[in-house]
């Protein structure tokens, strides 16, 4: 099982280039941040007028001063419904914004799954990037509904004290002043500590969430080899090692809310007692002096929540690392000038000197080769040597290290990933088929109606199985074809590429996993689709590479021999041997 993995420090300029970004997600909806913002303050402003009055009555009825109850009483009720309709009002706005720039942001790694059909060439797994679309991205929320809203409210809120404050008693705006960098010093004090129980934190709940995804996907796997409890077990020791970690991080929180709450508190203390001074000088009225007093602590409740935040925040520019990292990456891939559009009939793939690798590690060298539509062209070799490497290229979900792929005569590096996909079609026994009827299945590559799709398989002779079944072509597959038999749900997956007509077809170890008998009908859907098409045939079955027009065999050394298969089988000793051997072992299997 995987280490948790100690995530990389991020810089002060990249923090800084991190959080600019992720308000610029924002968009227009800056407007109703303000706006949330504006209203919050008037709100604040019904607050503080309610103080003033508040203080004015208790001075009056201190000082036993005439006073009318009533007049306070409805002024009071007045400000009241006056702040409650504010909040109401600013509700509307409230959320707005985070709300857009999280769906923008999940939209964009949305286009990017799919765009890249769940394909990318660096470190990242596919687990890491579910984890952040579905749960990171959420998390986000802090950021752009609670730290930009409370930074804005701390600017607005504590200006307007600071002015009433300079007005009426010009000493406590002084010490206020005075107090205030000690809130961001006792922050700047913990940053340390409060980075590396963040980094645990992060680290351990990527670790958690993976470990979840590829345990829920491999859970058959698990039962079936009887090791469910030990992987539980194992589980269980990875949330604990994430709930270890979020109680150290809220105990943490808790700590340093309330090293700001004490600077708060000698602030408003210190600040009283310099007005009671003032006050029995005769300097300060009782009425200023209450209201400073109701006032004071207003000053730093927000400049202690924006405190609080920045301790979320930095959890906030970790996950904002992630995502720009990510689709940065993804862009880098993508930036190509991508302004050509492939033409309507594709005739031939040109591969040209092409070579791939994984980092360091090189998959595929030096291939050349002319691929034609009407042709099977096979693509054989030992396992690992890079077949469905090529398919990939072929599709440009990875992009060559070295030379071209032309599409005709258009060099696929300069047109769009999803024009490129939309000319191929990937065909392997791991498509997938629906949990409807056979027909509904083959209508995903077809406007066919019932009848003419009948007609036409009649025609072509194909899914003669179809007639046997009570239900005929209404028959359910079942999930992912369970139902059928391996060949059937074969036979189904060949037609449905058929019926969607693309100028480009690869078919990845379609004949694999099922008889000999339909091994050969399965080659004939491969060889009925080539007649229109460019067919590429990526299989272990040497009996059918054979069959095939032409075919690129790479050796253990990944060196590549291209022609005939008869030619090849003669001057390649390697293939040569690969086809014996297999034809003795089918000899054997059928003796
Ligand atoms: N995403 C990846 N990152 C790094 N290496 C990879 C990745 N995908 C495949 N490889 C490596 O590239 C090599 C070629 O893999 P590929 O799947 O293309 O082989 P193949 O010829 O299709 O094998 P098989 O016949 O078993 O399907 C293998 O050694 C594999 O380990």
């Amino acid at each position: 099982m995987e280490q948790t993995k100690k995530p990389e420090k991020i810089s002060r300029s990249r923090r800084k280039a991190l959080l600019k970004r992720l308000k610029a997600e924002i968009g227009i909806y800056q407007r109703d941040l303000y706006l949330a913002a504006f209203l919050g303050w008037l709100q604040f402003l019904t607050r503080i007028a309610s103080f003033y009055l508040i203080a004015q009555i208790i001075a009056q009825l201190f000082l036993e001063k005439k006073i009318n109850i009533g007049v306070f009483f409805w002024q009071l009720v007045i400000l009241s419904v006056f702040g409650f309709g504010v909040a109401l009002l600013a509700r509307k706005y409230q959320g707005t914004a985070s709300q857009y720039a999280r769906n923008n942001l999940k939209q964009r790694f949305f286009e990017v799954f799919q765009k890249h059909s769940g394909e990318f060439e660096h470190k990242t797994s596919v687990a890491d990037i579910l984890t952040i679309a579905s749960q990171g991205i959420d998390t986000l929320d802090t950021y752009f509904n609670r730290y930009l809203t409370s930074s804005l409210r701390t600017y607005f809120n504590c200006a307007t004290v600071l002015v009433i404050v300079a007005i009426i008693f010009p000493l406590g705006g002084l010490i206020f002043l005075i107090c205030l960098p000690f809130i961001p010093i006792s922050i700047v004090f913990m940053q340390k500590r409060s980075r590396k129980i963040m980094q645990h934190y992060w680290a351990t709940y990527m670790d958690v969430g993976n470990l979840f995804i590829d345990d829920l996907k491999g859970m058959n796997t698990l039962y079936t080899y009887n090791v469910d409890e030990k992987y539980a077990k194992s589980f269980v020791k990875k949330a604990e090692q994430f709930r270890l970690s979020t109680m150290e991080l809220l105990k943490f929180q808790l700590q340093s809310v309330g090293y700001m709450d004490g600077v708060m508190y000698i602030g408003v203390g210190v600040s009283g007692f310099f007005a009671v001074l003032a006050l029995a000088h005769g300097q300060l009225s009782l009425a200023s002096l209450l209201f400073f007093v109701l006032i004071a602590a207003e000053f730093f409740a927000p400049i202690r929540e924006s405190g609080y935040g920045m301790h979320l925040v930095m959890m906030n520019t970790r996950m904002a690392d992630r995502i720009y990292s990510f689709l940065d990456s993804v862009d880098e891939i993508d930036k190509e000038v991508k302004t050509e559009n492939l033409e309507d009939d594709i005739k031939q793939i040109e591969l040209k000197n092409l070579s791939f690798s994984y980092d360091n590690n090189e998959i595929l060298k030096k291939i050349t080769v002319k691929i034609k539509k009407g042709n099977i062209f096979a693509i054989a070799g030992e396992s690992g040597l890079g077949k469905t490497t090529l398919a990939k290229l072929i599709q440009k979900q990875l992009k060559p290290t070295e030379g071209e792929i032309l599409f005709n005569t258009q060099d696929i590096a300069k047109v769009d990933v999803q024009m490129v996909q939309q000319k191929v079609l990937y065909v392997s026994p791991d498509s997938y088929l629906f949990n409807t009827s056979i027909y509904e299945n083959l209508t995903l590559g077809t406007t066919k109606n019932k009848k003419e799709l009948l007609d036409w398989l009649k025609e072509k002779n194909l899914l003669a199985f179809v007639d046997k079944l009570p239900e005929g072509i209404d028959t359910r597959v079942g999930e992912n074809g369970k139902l059928l038999s391996p060949g059937q749900r074969q036979q189904i997956i060949c037609a449905r590429a058929l019926l969607a007509q693309r100028s480009i077809y690869i078919f990845d170890e379609m004949t694999s996993s099922v008889d000999s008998e339909t091994e050969q009908i399965l080659f004939d859907y491969i060889k009925l689709t080539a007649e229109n098409a460019i067919v590429v045939f990526i299989s272990h079955k040497m009996r059918q590479v054979i069959q095939a027009d032409e075919v690129l065999f790479i050796n253990k050394k990944r060196e590549n021999t291209v022609g005939q298969p008869q030619k090849v089988l003669e001057s390649v000793s390697e293939f040569k041997q690969l086809v014996e051997t297999q034809n003795r072992l089918e000899a054997i299997l059928h003796e």
